[in-house]
């Protein structure tokens, strides 16, 4: 099974996602062999979802708060995403922890609660440029994988999104990927006892229907978690027609 996720971001209002879904759909046809998800901003969850479900491509929030309800103010709640159609949620997404202080604390009981409520967890991870070039990679990803041994076992995507290739057209190299990708699954199965079967370690950074097929290739690598190449219809479909 491989995996391919939008990553909208704060993309899109109501009639330019009609448009893509409509754009998408005539594009798409769904496979056995592909999951398939969109994480639109909030206000654009439901519509998605409506539009998108009798294909079976997922809805995923892009966050998600750990309470349920309560003074939090600018906030949703896993019960909230789900409740709108969401079968998932993206976390700890590079953008979150460098411009909205998220913590790996924070990241504990957020991927608690997605599971409490059913939802899947897509625990994003990666180092900076400035993290490579001091041969911290492993030492990075390693922090932010412990945060599972709190977690205790959950049903868990994992996305590897070095964040200097995040929008820069910077993609990492195949041997670059490799090496995060087998030190994420070897980190997982010492930390998480596999219970969920095994966990889908996604790339992410500067995806393209031009480079995918490469990354597809690596045996390591079991999908993708795309940004600006998911907000073209014609791109994603691609995209997605590529995995399978
Ligand atoms: O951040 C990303 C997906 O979460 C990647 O973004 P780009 O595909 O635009 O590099």
């Amino acid at each position: 099974m491989r995996f391919v996720v939008a990553n909208w971001k704060m993309n899109f209002l109501s009639g330019q996602a009609r448009d893509f879904c409509e754009a998408f759909l005539a594009g798409y046809s769904p496979s056995p062999s592909v999951t398939a998800a969109v994480a639109p901003p909030f206000h654009l969850i439901r519509p998605v979802a409506d539009s998108l479900r009798s294909r079976q491509v997922r809805v995923f929030g892009q966050n998600g708060h750990a309470e349920p309800n309560g003074a939090y103010t600018g906030e949703i709640s896993m019960a909230q995403l789900q409740d709108v159609g969401c079968s998932g949620v993206i976390l700890g997404h590079s953008e979150r922890r460098q411009l909205f202080g998220e913590t790996d604390d924070a990241l504990v009981a957020k991927v608690k609660a997605a599971r409490d409520w059913n939802l899947l967890p897509l625990l994003c991870v990666g180092e900076t440029l400035e993290e490579r070039q001091q041969g911290r990679t492993l030492e990075v990803l390693d922090r932010q994988l412990s945060i599972l041994a709190r977690t205790g076992p959950t049903p868990l995507w994992v996305a590897y999104e070095p964040v200097w290739a995040i929008g820069t057209g910077l993609r990492a190299e195949v041997g670059q990927i490799r090496e995060a990708h087998a030190f994420i699954k070897s980190r997982i199965v010492t930390l998480m006892s596999l219970n969920f079967g095994p966990v889908p370690i996604l790339y992410g950074g500067s995806i393209t229907p031009e480079n995918f097929p490469e990354l597809l290739d690596i045996p390591e690598v079991a999908g993708g978690l795309v940004g600006g190449a998911s907000l073209d219809p014609a791109k994603f479909a691609t995209l997605v027609k590529q995995a399978g």
